[in-house]
């Protein structure tokens, strides 16, 4: 038996890193998933690689308008929805002596207000419950030079499963928090202004640090999100998971 056969996921930031694995994983186990992105040719490549049952809305989280044409969208083609992924995200390095309005204004736009609004135009189209989860980072508990804007923001998100755990309890629809390690995707090559081989040296240097000796892949990521997603986590509200190799335990 398949975990997700016959439900309908939306799946923030799809086309890429954890969302498209996810968006993979959901597809074979059984579900029709809505990926949407900022940027059409790669949400059109994403949808080539799950190739099937799989719907592309282009659109910009921190933008309240492009959310409502993605649930326009759901609305007009599926009616309902059963699983929420609330997971794009964006995060550069800026230490604090040298941060700007800028990047702090970015950093809270995409991962507090852009989730914070994904979430509330989404609950309409719960009908009889359901599932969220929102993608964290195990940086919700750590001291990240560096990153301080970013992991302010993802603590934020932690903080904002466990209102909703209690605010959408009598509708039946548990939030969950997932909190990635580090885990090899786009973002993590990308969001440190370094050059490649800084980045090989830093990333490198890091890994050191991982309990488990190495960093994860997508994939692990969208095995925590399939487990909360379905049945088998039906007791299960309010948690942050950490996928993270142990780094939250250091
Ligand atoms: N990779 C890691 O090590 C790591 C660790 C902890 C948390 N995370 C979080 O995981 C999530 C997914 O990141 P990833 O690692 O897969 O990186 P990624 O760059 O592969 O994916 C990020 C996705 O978010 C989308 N996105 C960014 N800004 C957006 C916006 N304004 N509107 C719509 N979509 C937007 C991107 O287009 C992309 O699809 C993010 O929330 C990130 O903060 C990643």
């Amino acid at each position: 038996m398949k975990k997700l056969e016959g439900k309908i996921a939306v799946i923030t930031g799809g086309s890429s890193g954890i969302g498209l694995a996810t968006a993979k994983r959901f597809v074979e186990e059984g579900a029709h998933v809505v990926i949407t992105g900022r940027r059409e040719k790669e949400l059109k490549e994403a949808a080539a690689l799950i190739k099937e049952n799989v719907t592309t809305v282009v659109g910009d989280v921190s933008s309240l308008e492009d959310l409502d044409r993605l649930y326009v969208v759901v609305k007009e083609k599926h009616g309902h929805i059963d699983v929420l992924f609330a997971n794009a995200g964006a995060g550069t390095i800026a230490p604090l002596a040298v941060a700007t309005e800028a990047h702090f204004d970015q950093t809270f736009d995409v991962n507090v207000k852009g989730l914070f609004f994904t979430v509330q135009k989404a609950l309409p189209l719960f009908k009889d419950g359901g599932s969220i989860i929102l993608t964290s980072s195990v940086s919700n508990v750590l001291g990240l030079p560096g990153f301080t804007a970013y992991a302010a923001s993802k603590a934020a998100v932690r903080n904002l499963a466990r209102g909703w755990t209690l605010e959408l309890k009598d509708r039946h629809i548990r939030v969950n928090c997932v909190s990635p390690g580090a885990i090899d995707t786009p973002a993590l090559a990308t969001t440190t202004g370094l050059t490649a081989e800084q980045v090989e040296q830093a990333v490198a240097q890091f890994t050191t640090q991982i309990p488990m000796g190495r960093r994860g892949v997508p994939e692990e990521i969208a095995a925590a999100v399939t487990f909360l997603a379905s049945d088998e986590s039906s007791y299960i509200t309010g948690v942050d998971l950490a996928v993270d190799g142990g780094m939250a335990q250091v």
